[in-house]
C-alpha cells in the first residue's frame, strides 16, 4: 500500500531508497493480451519466463490468452494458470477463458464455471481464431453479461483470409504473397459492434490494425455501443514494407499494415477511439521462425519493448502525455478486464503497484538478452527510448535498477 506521498517523509530504517529524479512514476502496467504458452509450449515461454519479461517491461498484471494446450476452456485449466502465476510472483496473471471448447468455434466453453473459479475470469477470447459464427458470438455476448464479462474478439473473417501471409496491398502483390485484406478485419468488427448493440453486451476488439476498423469503432462509440479496442505496439510503428526482406520476424496476425493505417491507429489511440495498448506478446521457438516466410508462425514478442514503442510513437511525437500512457497501459486495461487492485491512481491507501521509467535513457534492443524464452522480437538492433528502472508489485520490488529481483520469487529462475 502507498503509505505517504511527499517530499519530506520519514522512511523506515530498512527501506530501499531510489533516487527518482528525472523518472516518471506510472501505475503498474496491465497487459490485456499476452501469450504465456504454458501449458503446452513451454519451449516457447513459461508462465515464469513470460511474467519475468512482463515485470522487466514495467507490468504488474497480464492477461494470459487461452490458446494454450490444453486450451484454457475449463475452470481447472484457468485455475492452474492462475496458481502458476501466483507462484512465479512476478506479476498477477489473469487467465483469459476460451469462448468455445478447444477454440473450435462451435460449442460455448464453460464460461460461468471459469468466471466463478478461483481465477475469476472476466475476459473471454478464442484469440488466434475468430469466433466467426454469428450465432455463437451472439450467445457468448449474451452469456457473459451475467458476470460482467467481455468477449475479446480476434477479428479475422476466415474465408477472406484462407492461406493469407501478409497485408493485401501493393507489397503483397509485388512479393507474390497471399494477401490478408483489411476488409477481413473490418467486416467482423462491424458485425460484432452491431451484435453487441443488439444484445446490450460488452465487446472488446483485439489488436485493431486498420484505418477502417478505427472508423467503425469511432462510429460505434458515437452510437453508445459498449465497445473497447486495443492496438499493439507493433501496429503503431511497423508497416508491410518490412515484408520485403522475407524475414518471418515481421509475420504477425493481424499483419503489419500500411503507413496510412499506422497514422490512423495513432490518431485513434490519441483521441480515445482506441482505448488501450496491449502487447499481443506472441513468443515462438526458433524453429518456427527460422524458416521460409510461408512456413513460419504468426507472432512477435513485445512485453519488454511495449512501453518504449509507445513513448517513441505517442509521447515523443507530442500526441500523448505520460498521464495518457498511464491510462492506455494501466487504468483502462484494468477496467476492461475488471481487475481489482491494478490501474489505480498513485495515491495514499492504494496498492503499491508501480513502475518507474527513465524517459531520457536510450537502448538498443537485444532479443537474446531479454527475459522471454523466445527471441522473435521485430525490434532487435533497433534503438528505442525509455528504460524501466523499477517495478513494484504490492510494494515488493520485482525489478530494481533495470534488473529482475530474482530473490523475490521462488520459481522464476
Ligand atoms: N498474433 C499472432 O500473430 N499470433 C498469436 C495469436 C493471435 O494473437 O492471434 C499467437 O498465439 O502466436
Ligand atoms: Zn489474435
Ligand atoms: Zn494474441
Amino acid at each position: 500500500m502507498v503509505a505517504a506521498i511527499g517530499s519530506a517523509l520519514e522512511a523506515p530504517q530498512d527501506a530501499v531508497e531510489i533516487d527518482g529524479r528525472g523518472l516518471v512514476a506510472l501505475p503498474g502496467l496491465v497487459d490485456l493480451h499476452t501469450h504465456l504458452r504454458e501449458p503446452g509450449r513451454e519451449d516457447a515461454e513459461t508462465i515464469a519466463s513470460g511474467t519475468r519479461a512482463a515485470a522487466l517491461g514495467g507490468f504488474t498484471a497480464v492477461h494470459a490468452m487461452a490458446n494454450t494446450t490444453p486450451t484454457q476452456d475449463t475452470a481447472g485449466v484457468v485455475e492452474q494458470v492462475w496458481h502458476l502465476g501466483r507462484r512465479a510472483g512476478w506479476v498477477d496473471v489473469f487467465p483469459v477463458g476460451a469462448v468455445t471448447v478447444g477454440l473450435g468455434g462451435e460449442r460455448l466453453a464453460e464460461l460461468g464455471a471459469m468466471a466463478e473459479s478461483e481465477a475469476r475470469v472476466r475476459v473471454f477470447s478464442d484469440d488466434g481464431k475468430c469466433v466467426h459464427d454469428p450465432v455463437v458470438m451472439r450467445r457468448a455476448l449474451e452469456y457473459v453479461k451475467a458476470f460482467d464479462g467481455v468477449i475479446a474478439q480476434h477479428a479475422q473473417e476466415p474465408r477472406l483470409t484462407e492461406g493469407s501471409q501478409m497485408h493485401e496491398g501493393v507489397v503483397s502483390a509485388e512479393l507474390g504473397l497471399a494477401g490478408w485484406p483489411a476488409v477481413a478485419e473490418e467486416a467482423i468488427v462491424a458485425r460484432d459492434v452491431l451484435l453487441a448493440e443488439h444484445v446490450g453486451s460488452r465487446l472488446h476488439v483485439c489488436h485493431l490494425s486498420t484505418a477502417g476498423s478505427v472508423e467503425i469503432v469511432r462510429w460505434a462509440k458515437s452510437r453508445g455501443i459498449d465497445v473497447t479496442a486495443e492496438v499493439t505496439p507493433h501496429h503503431l510503428i511497423l508497416t508491410d514494407e518490412l515484408a520485403r526482406g522475407y524475414d518471418p520476424l515481421f509475420k504477425v496476425n493481424p499483419p503489419l499494415r500500411t503507413q496510412r493505417d499506422v497514422e490512423a491507429v495513432r490518431e485513434g489511440l490519441a483521441d480515445g477511439t482506441i482505448d488501450i495498448v496491449a502487447t499481443d506478446h506472441a513468443p515462438h521457438p526458433r524453429e518456427d521462425k527460422d524458416c521460409e516466410w510461408a512456413a513460419a508462425a504468426f507472432g512477435m514478442t513485445g512485453l519488454e519493448t511495449a512501453l518504449s514503442v509507445v513513448q517513441e510513437t505517442m509521447v515523443d511525437t507530442g500526441r500523448m502525455t505520460w498521464a495518457d500512457v498511464a491510462r492506455v497501459l494501466s487504468s483502462a486495461p484494468a477496467r476492461i478486464g475488471r481487475v481489482d487492485g491494478h490501474g489505480r491512481p498513485l495515491a495514499v491507501g492504494e496498492p503499491a503497484n508501480l513502475t518507474l521509467v527513465d524517459p531520457a535513457a536510450r537502448r538498443v534492443v537485444r532479443p537474446e538478452a531479454q527475459a522471454s524464452k523466445s527471441v522473435n522480437s521485430p525490434f532487435g538492433g533497433r534503438e528505442l527510448p525509455g528504460r524501466v528502472v523499477a517495478t513494484f508489485l504490492r510494494g515488493r520490488a520485482t525489478v530494481l535498477d533495470g534488473a529482475p529481483c530474482d530473490g523475490g520469487s521462488a520459481d522464476a529462475r
